[in-house]
């Protein structure tokens, strides 16, 4: 079964939205964005969040060492880096934690996709390129480059209630992953949490 990811989770509210419809994995932004959220926020939604959902902290190009203290601290899983982060990151990222890396790769072509295929990360996670933004940018990108027979990836960009059954059957992803297609006028909003949750649940 396709799994899902809610990402961006700011509030109590949301924490309590994801408890009651229980995606796969939710995701905490601590990039420069609009959904970024501070340490003391990030301990607090942690604690509330139930033990069934794995969460992912969101990094762009971020010091090894507060990914290290987050991951110590044990309020992310998983780390997903959505930046420019380089095979020499990743090795020190591998060495030092135990934890499943999720490199986001901003897709721009096929041979592009094709170079990372085996790049040492646990997943990879295709998503938009988009010049002016690392992600989160609500916009799709052309899923036909997604080679056949691909490595397990998290697909995200533009998701939402209306496009992800295609996009499931499209290119089969590991995990379907949604930020800005859960939310209403820049909050998380519960009825489109639980309205994607459903119908990937439901395939
Ligand atoms: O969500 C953000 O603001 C963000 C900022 C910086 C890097 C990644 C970010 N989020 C990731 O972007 C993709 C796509 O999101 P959307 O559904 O198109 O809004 C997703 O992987 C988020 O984890």
């Amino acid at each position: 079964m396709t799994k899902i990811k809610i990402c961006g989770l700011k509030t109590l509210k949301d924490i309590q939205a994801v408890n009651k419809y229980m995606p796969d994995y939710i995701g905490f932004v601590f990039a420069e964005s609009k959904r970024k959220i501070d340490l003391a926020t990030a301990r607090l939604l942690r604690k509330n969040l139930s033990s069934d959902i794995r969460s992912v902290g969101v990094f762009v190009n971020a010091p090894i060492a507060f990914i290290q203290e987050l991951y110590k601290e044990n309020i992310i899983d998983m780390i997903q880096l959505h930046g420019d982060e380089d095979l020499t990151y990743i090795h020190e990222l591998n060495e030092t934690l135990n934890a499943p890396v999720i490199k986001a790769i901003r897709v721009q072509s096929q041979k592009q996709l094709l170079s990372v295929k085996n790049f040492p990360s646990a997943y990879l996670l295709l998503d938009t390129y988009h010049k002016n933004q690392y992600g989160g940018s609500g916009i799709s990108f052309n899923r036909s480059l997604i080679p056949k027979d691909y490595r397990a990836f998290f697909l995200a960009g533009g998701l939402n209630a209306e496009n992800i059954k295609e996009a499931i059957s499209d290119c089969r992803p590991y995990c379907i992953d949604i930020s800005s297609g859960v939310e209403t006028e820049g909050a998380k909003d519960e009825e489109k949490i639980r309205e994607v949750i459903k119908i990937v649940k439901g395939l």
